[in-house]
């Protein structure tokens, strides 16, 4: 239920910004149907843009890993991202009126660059588990505010991408990068990772992270 054991650590050591992610004004929207249309698809083209990046991101993680069964994990979800996700995303855009054209021509909005390009730099100044650490509030954030509001049934026109979230595929992904954190984790700081000089700073780049994704939900509700 907690994606692992170093997950839920991470979690607490970034004190409230990690509720103020979670539960940010954006997923509130979200779960009541309050926010407008016009946020929801503003939001969706630069996530677009946001998941190209983080392609390249997990394409690095491959570079960074240690073992084949790192490297096959953090392939395999560039390899989704690329193929999957992307072309979801088109196709939701499409339908909601925004054609690939738009999408293409789409410029990043700064909390947007801010975003990706500390992540792309985490992986490129740090190691394997710093990158990761940058890497998780995205993928366990999202499972987290999946699973909250599938079981809060409230009615939203937004109950698809709850849906998406919140549901047993997407849930089972959340528990293998939990396990796969967990593997890296402690493969490089021991069995105590909490003792070992470099965990403070991986707690950092996850709380930066965490930050930055409220700054993403905050620059949504700006279109
Ligand atoms: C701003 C933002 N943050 C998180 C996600 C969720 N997400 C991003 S990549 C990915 C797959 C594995 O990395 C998932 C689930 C998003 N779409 N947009």
């Amino acid at each position: 239920m907690s994606y692992g054991r170093i997950f839920p650590l991470w979690r607490a050591a970034a004190g409230p910004h990690w509720d103020a992610y979670v539960d940010h004004a954006f997923v509130r929207g979200i779960a009541d149907g309050s926010l407008p249309r016009a946020a929801f698809l503003h939001y969706l083209v630069q996530d677009y843009l946001f998941l190209v990046q983080f392609a390249r991101a997990w394409s690095l993680a491959v570079t960074k890993a240690e073992t084949m069964e790192e490297m096959r994990h953090c392939a395999a979800t560039a390899q989704a991202l690329l193929e999957d996700e992307l072309a979801l995303h088109r196709g939701i855009c499409a339908e909601a009126g925004i054609d690939a054209r738009m999408l293409d021509a789409a410029e990043e909005r700064p909390a947007n660059i801010a975003y990706t390009r500390y992540v792309l730099d985490a992986g490129h100044a740090g190691d394997f588990a710093e990158l990761l650490a940058a890497l998780v509030p995205c993928v366990l954030g999202y499972g987290e505010i999946g699973r909250r509001l599938c079981t809060e049934r409230r009615d939203t026109p937004y109950r698809d991408w709850i849906e998406t979230y919140g549901g047993a595929d997407y849930q089972a992904l959340c528990d293998k990068v939990g396990a796969l954190l967990d593997g890296a984790v402690t493969r490089r700081l021991g069995r105590v990772p909490q003792d070992a000089p470099r965990w403070p700073v991986l707690c950092g780049r996850f709380t930066t992270a965490t930050r930055l994704e409220a700054g993403f939900w905050q620059m949504g509700l700006e279109p």
